[in-house]
């Protein structure tokens, strides 16, 4: 399936300048959501994943459900005073701005090997400060998934030694 037909790209949202890529038309396509789910759940699969880790908002649409078909559990990754328990946090830059992400503290069992899935890679910022989160808390980095990479921005630097696994490139 060409999944890239059912992104909508808007142009200069939500500043001048920026490409924004929405994939709220491929959630809203049942065949085109179940075909990037399943794409990432081979990759979980074949990475050996036992936990999935993403963070908000859109990290938990494409999270979730691959977490659902594996069977195994996924730890939310949210902006600082959503999680109710005690958390650990690290800041981090956007493609659009700074900001802290913040994990609970028993979300990871030591060693416990994470896939990281989140909708986009842009600058890395957000999947960097979740590899620091989840190095933190002692669990294993085994991949990261995204349905989307903006190759222009080179995010990849950030994750250095990681596996990375992209369903479309812009
Ligand atoms: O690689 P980066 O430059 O960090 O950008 C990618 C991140 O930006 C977007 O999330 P955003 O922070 O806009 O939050 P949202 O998912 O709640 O809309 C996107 O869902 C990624 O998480
Ligand atoms: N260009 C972009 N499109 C959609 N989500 C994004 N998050 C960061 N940059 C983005």
């Amino acid at each position: 399936m060409d999944l890239k037909q059912f992104v909508t790209v808007v142009p200069d949202y939500p500043k001048k300048g920026i490409s924004f890529k929405d994939i709220t038309t491929i959630m809203d396509n049942g065949e085109a959501y179940k075909y990037a789910t399943d794409q990432i759940v081979e990759y979980a699969k074949e990475m050996g994943a036992e936990l999935i880790v993403g963070p908000e908002a859109r990290g938990f649409i494409i999270g979730c459900p691959v977490a659902y078909a594996l069977e195994i559990g996924f730890a939310p990754v949210r902006k600082p005073g959503k999680l109710p328990r005690e958390t650990i946090a690290v800041n981090y830059d956007l493609e659009y701005g700074v900001d802290q992400l913040t994990i609970h503290k028993d979300a990871i069992k030591p060693g416990q090997r994470v896939l990281i899935v989140d909708d986009l890679l842009a600058t890395g910022g957000t999947v960097g400060a979740t590899v620091e989160l989840v190095e933190k808390l002692g669990g294993v980095v085994a991949g990261c998934a995204f349905l989307i990479e903006l190759t222009y921005l080179d995010g990849r630097r950030k994750l250095e030694n990681h596996n990375i696994r992209s369903l479309m490139k812009y």
